[in-house]
């Protein structure tokens, strides 16, 4: 794919047709860190204007916990795990309450999706989730997605909601990401830094940005800061999806192609989604080491990863997680999706399919990454 120039990126993002929006909770907050709702309402109008003009938008919204904080009697927001999960329990109801009653100003209806990492990892999971997003766009509602944050465990979570929405991007193939945060773009250094300068046009996030220094957070309320938005704008652009990055009172012109913002052009086709998510962004949570065979079988293409051809288990993990495929002198293959808890590995280690359904039984007879499963690094 040639590189387009700002211009067509921008008219791509006026003339997309589904496009995920993702509001950060700094945004969504006052200077307290408590929801205001009032910001909330400035987003929902932009957005239904987008809608009415017959786009489909699935709406990425942080903010559970700065909503459940203050109800429940603590003056900011809370440090621990637990009291976070606590605080987004009480918060998701009320932050749906208001999205609610400010979309239905404009006839408009909403459904809550909330989405823990490991859905987007198992194939099951991931195809209900791109179901139900497909029917509710399907039925002119506008899905508001989050991370399930009271039960998301601390191991495997996003954490923020930037990837998160990258991947939703990919899930209900979106033709535009639109990120609003608190600041109106990407910058040059923190924008707190003096002499930081805002960049308008990445026309290849792939490439190292080195000019360009990347901070966390600026705020007491937000979580990645600049690091998950860049990770998010590269799922996006290898998804052939075009991002913009920008604050969310640019909401309006954003979502209208106007000069706001920095805009991040798409760099190849689109892939498939869930395995260019499990190369991307899926954090493994062991690895396995595969014998020279097998590391040949699987640099060549389409093979799974056999039990007969691993040689070694790390890590704790469980069916399903993602998981690290790496040679006998350690180098990185690829990454796949395991088909076995990490303590069933070892009986397997060496086995034929055919050995592993008579010592085992038929459940155990697959392969330890399935080829649908498998991204080559
Ligand atoms: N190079 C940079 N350009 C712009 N913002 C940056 C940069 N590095 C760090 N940041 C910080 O990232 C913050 C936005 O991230 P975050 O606070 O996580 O927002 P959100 O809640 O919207 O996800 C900005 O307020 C800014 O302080
Ligand atoms: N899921 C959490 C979001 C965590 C968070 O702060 O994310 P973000 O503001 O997008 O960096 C919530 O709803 O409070």
């Amino acid at each position: 794919m040639s590189t387009q120039s700002q211009a067509e990126v921008r008219r791509a993002i006026a003339e997309a047709h589904t496009i995920v929006v993702k509001v950060g909770s700094s945004s969504l907050s006052g200077s307290s860190g408590h929801l205001d709702p009032e910001r909330l309402r400035g987003l929902v109008t932009a957005i239904a204007q987008t809608v009415r003009m017959d786009a489909r938008v699935v709406l990425v919204s942080s903010g559970a916990i700065a909503s459940g904080f203050g109800p429940l009697g603590f003056d900011a927001r809370p440090t621990d795990v637990a009291t976070q999960q606590a605080a987004a329990s009480v918060g998701q109801g009320l932050l749906m309450s208001h999205y609610e009653s400010a979309f239905s100003r404009y006839g408009l209806r909403v459904g809550q999706i909330l989405i823990t990492a490991r859905d987007t990892v198992q194939a099951t999971q991931y195809r209900n989730v791109q179901r139900t997003l497909n029917r509710l766009l399907e039925l002119g509602v506008v899905p508001i997605v989050n991370e399930n944050d009271a039960l998301a465990s601390n191991e495997i979570r996003f954490g923020d909601n930037d990837r998160l929405s990258a991947l939703v991007a990919n899930i209900v193939r979106a033709d535009a990401l639109v990120l609003l945060t608190d600041v109106d773009g990407l910058y040059t250094a923190p924008p707190s830094e003096p002499g930081a300068r805002q960049i308008h046009y990445v026309p290849n996030v792939l490439d190292a940005l080195d000019d360009v220094r990347i901070g966390g957070t600026g705020s007491s309320v937000g979580t990645g800061g600049m690091v998950t938005k860049l990770e998010a704008a590269r799922v996006a652009a290898v998804s052939g999806i075009p991002t913009v990055l920008t604050c969310a009172s640019n909401a309006g012109p954003a979502l209208m192609g106007d000069r706001v913002g920095t805009v991040f052009a798409p760099i190849k086709h689109r892939g498939t989604s869930r395995r260019l998510w499990i190369g991307f962004a899926a954090d493994p949570r062991g690895t396995l080491v595969a014998d020279e065979g097998a590391a040949k079988a699987i640099l060549g293409g389409r093979a799974s990863l056999l039990s007969a051809g691993v040689v070694g288990v790390r890590g704790e993990f469980s069916s399903g997680d993602p998981v690290l495929i790496v040679d006998e002198q350690g180098n990185k293959l690829a990454k796949g999706i395991s088909g076995f808890d990490s303590e069933e590995v070892p009986a397997t280690l060496g086995r034929t399919t055919a050995q592993l359904r008579k010592l085992l039984g038929a459940e155990y007879a697959h392969p330890l990454v399935h080829r649908d499963d498998l991204v080559l690094l």
